[in-house]
């Protein structure tokens, strides 16, 4: 599978109007609102270049040690001048991965031109920045800066050789060629921040012009360093380039009409490092001392909003030589501070600036820079596996090149779309925010991709080509503008604008003070304006400024109240979100809880049947045995029976259940059957609760019985009162029975008196007796003295039982 990863064409088009992702910072940049700008703005800003990013690429020849180990496996192909083929490596992630179906084995990428390992220095900067240098000398921005993994090429690419100098050094001589003749030589007119220019009086040009001597005079104590080989940090190849091997056909450059004939031309650079995030300038002085620490110098906004590093050291250089020397000071002092921190130059993103001030009939009219931009190898520290301060330095390094690609991506990705304009992170890193311009139309970059052909850094390579695929893409708006628009604003000693023509220039004053500076009491001196128009220029300031900050004030209590509200909105959000996701959270545990104790509830349900199952076969009794027991059950029941029947007797308090178990002579002895025992007892107990039961009920029935024992005697009472009436009524027929009797006896005697004169009669009479008959007769049969002598006996017994009876009562 093969990948082309491009956007082939690169077309420059003249867009009416055009604006970038940037366009509102962009707009205030300094060359939009110069001092002297006598053309609007409207003039000025009417048409716009729209140019894709140029990238190049460029690739290294291997070294002989590189091909002895067997670097050299037809990892780079070129197959035309734009296009190149990068084919994996055995061995590499690319490979492992294509062979797990992700990603390819070969990539495609196409650039602005590709320069191959056979190409010459020359021959390169022909092809790429020279074009670039020409417009720099015009007036233009230009920033170039180099990238690609360590080892890749990129110093060599900036800086070249002696015999065979970078761009760099092609750059300068172009430039010194150009203005040969035509130099302005004293040193009084100096950058100042980010594109202004200073006028420096006696005093300062004295300072400036000794600096300079003390900075060369470093290299007359050196010995002429010898070429290097692979050390870079120390004996960089180009430390002691010569400009004398550079060719360069300046007849273009002589063709610069009247206008070009009357202009002078100051140059200045600057060459400075950002190393861990920190900006050192590698011209200073003090960095030679071994002792003194190095000054990171800081990134500062002037007015404009151009970002520029407050107290970088500008050189005013008057030939290529002494541009040479500069170069050779920085690297010098680079090295000695990576000697100091051990590290390897590579760590470091090193940037050389030049500056080129155009003057004309004793105006500045011109300010132009060209930066140089050797980035730090973009290797990956998880790959070259660093700790510690290594790993920071890799993280920074990383860092700033992942920020620069961000930026590109942004603006690449707005360029796409206008109606989703991301935010480019340029301030993220120093790097970025210190170029931002250069990307946002102040200039033109541009970009040059080293590589290797070694197999061993085939991934870093092809993470480089995908980056610079991405930076192709870009397209930068520069818009055109005239010279005049362009031109710097000239400062005093302080950094003042100065007088033009004896008038002061509010709109330069307006423009030069911002309001940070406004407030900065070390840089408002306004000492060298005069007392009246200090006075005015004082009273209209604190207008302003007082508007100024009633104006930010009510800014920044919109903003607050924005940000207020979008926060709130947020957290909300958030709070509804964190309330849902706590719903949907007890929900599951809730489930999970519920299944646990399902979980729980059955193993409990298992353990306690295994429990019963075990307890079972324990207790297991065979037959024979519990029919004993059931056998001694019932003697326990009778003894208890027996017991309740003695206790009852007794007529003691029920006993306590516990007191029954205790008592039990047979369960106090014989703990072992403890169970079998407590079986009994619960039986005997239950027998206890029914004879208890049955006593309650035997009480009931005594009770009951009572009352009809009582019922009973009453009516004894009763009985017995009857049996003395019918006593009394006895005895009364008693005495009527004697008083009957002696009426019998005397009747009986009557009778026998009669009987006996009857008899006499008889006598008397004939002889013989007559039949019975008559009244006397029957009388005299029913009182006989046998049936009078039974009846006497039954009266007398009934009195005898009457009278044992009344006596059993009493
Ligand atoms: N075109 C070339 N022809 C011959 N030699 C080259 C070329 N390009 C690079 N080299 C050599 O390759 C080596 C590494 O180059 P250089 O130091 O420029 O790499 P670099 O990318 O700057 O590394 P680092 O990022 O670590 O600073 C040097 O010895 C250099 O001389």
């Amino acid at each position: 599978m093969t990948t082309v990863i491009d956007v082939t064409n690169e077309d420059t088009v003249l867009v009416a109007m055009e604006s970038t992702a940037c366009e509102p910072h962009h707009a205030a940049l300094p060359e939009l609102s110069g001092v002297s700008s006598i053309t609007s703005q409207s003039e000025t800003a009417e048409i716009s270049e729209k140019q894709q990013l140029r990238v190049y690429l460029k690739v290294r020849p291997f070294s002989e040690e590189e091909l002895k180990s067997n670097e050299d496996q037809g990892c780079v192909v070129l197959e035309d001048s734009e296009t190149i083929a990068l084919h994996a490596p055995k061995g590499s992630a690319t490979m492992k991965s294509s062979e797990k179906g992700i990603g390819q084995q070969v990539y495609k990428f196409s650039f602005t031109q590709i320069f191959g390992p056979t190409c010459t220095q020359a021959e390169f900067f022909e092809g790429t920045i020279s074009s670039q240098v020409h417009d720099f000398i015009h007036g233009k921005n230009a920033l170039v800066f180099s990238y690609g993994v360590t080892n890749a090429g990129k110093t060599y690419t900036v800086q070249g050789s002696q015999k065979e100098p970078g761009i760099l050094p092609r750059a300068l001589e172009v430039v010194f060629k150009h203005i040969a003749g035509r130099q302005y030589e004293h040193m009084d007119l100096k950058p100042y921040l980010s594109s202004d220019v200073q006028k420096l009086d006696f005093e300062q040009l004295k300072v400036e012009k000794n600096a300079k001597a003390a900075l060369f005079s470093l290299l007359k104590e050196e010995p002429e360093p010898t070429k290097s080989s692979r050390n870079r940090s120390s004996t960089s190849s180009v430390s002691s380039l010569s400009f004398s091997s550079v060719s360069y056909d300046h007849t273009a450059d002589s063709v610069d009409g009247m206008v070009e004939g009357q202009c002078l031309y100051s140059v200045w650079v600057a060459f400075y490092e950002i190393y861990n995030e920190h900006v050192y300038d590698l011209l200073q002085l003090a960095h030679t001392s071994k002792t003194k620490r190095r000054l990171a110098l800081r990134v500062c906004d002037d007015s404009t909003g151009s970002s520029y590093i407050r107290d970088l050291r500008w050189v005013n250089v008057q030939n290529a030589e002494e541009a040479s020397k500069v170069l050779r000071v920085g690297n010098k002092n680079r090295s000695a501070a990576a000697t100091k921190m051990n590290q390897s130059s590579s760590r470091s993103h090193s940037i050389f600036t030049i500056k080129l001030i155009r003057m004309e009939g004793g105006d500045v009219q011109g300010l132009s820079d060209l930066s140089l931009c050797d980035l730090a190898g973009s290797e990956r520290c998880n790959k070259t596996k660093t700790f510690g301060e290594r790993l920071k330095e890799a993280g920074n390094i990383n860092n700033s090149l992942l920020i620069l690609g961000k930026c590109i991506a942004a603006l690449r990705n707005n360029q796409g779309c206008r109606m989703k304009m991301s935010c480019i992170p340029f301030r993220e890193s120093k790097l970025t925010r210190l170029f931002q311009g250069m990307f946002c139309g102040r200039g033109r970059a541009s970009m040059i991709v080293n590589i290797n052909q070694c197999a061993s850094t085939y991934d870093e390579t092809l993470h480089v080509m995908k980056f610079s695929a991405v930076a192709r893409q870009v397209l930068q708006v520069i818009p055109q503008r005239s010279l005049e628009s362009l031109a710097p604003r000239l400062v005093g000693l302080d950094g003042k604008p100065l007088l033009k023509n004896g008038v002061i220039d509010d709109q330069a004053v307006d423009d030069y003070l911002s309001e940070e500076e406004l407030l900065d009491g070390d840089e408002a001196d306004m000492s060298i304006l005069p007392q009246e128009e200090l006075v005015s220029l004082v009273e209209s300031l604190r207008v302003k400024l007082l508007a100024e900050r009633r104006k930010n004030l009510l800014q920044e209590i919109q903003i607050r109240k924005e940000m207020g509200d979008a926060m709130l909105q947020q957290i909300m959000e958030s709070e509804e979100l964190h309330s849902r996701q706590m719903v949907d959270l007890k929900e599951s545990y809730e489930e999970k809880m519920d299944s646990t104790f399902d979980m729980y509830k059955e193993a409990l349900k298992e353990h306690a049947y295994q429990c019963a199952l075990e307890r079972l076969e324990e207790d297991y009794i065979p037959i024979e045995e519990y029919n004993e027991e059931q056998e001694r059950v019932k003697e326990l029941e009778k003894l208890v029976r027996e017991l309740e029947q003695n206790y009852q007797r007794c007529g003691l308090p029920p006993l306590m259940q516990d007191n029954s178990m205790q008592t039990n002579p047979v369960s106090a002895t014989e703990s072992e059957r403890f169970k079998m025992l407590y079986k009994e007892k619960c039986v005997v107990e239950k027998l206890c609760v029914e004879k208890q039961e049955l006593i309650v009920s035997f009480e009931q029935r005594i009770s009951e019985l009572n009352e009809t024992l009582q019922e009973a005697g009453e009516s004894y009472m009763e009985k017995l009162a009857e049996v003395q009436n019918l006593q009394n009524r006895l005895s009364n027929q008693e005495q009527k029975i004697e008083c009957l009797e002696s009426d019998v006896v005397a009747k009986e005697k009557e009778i026998n008196c009669l009987r006996r004169e009857i008899a006499k009669l008889a006598n008397d009479s004939v002889g013989q007796p007559r039949p019975r008959c008559g009244l006397l007769v029957n009388i005299k049969e029913s009182m006989t003295p046998q049936s009078t002598g039974s009846l006497c006996r039954t009266i007398k017994k009934s009195v005898r039982a009457t009278t044992s009876l009344r006596k059993k009562a009493s």
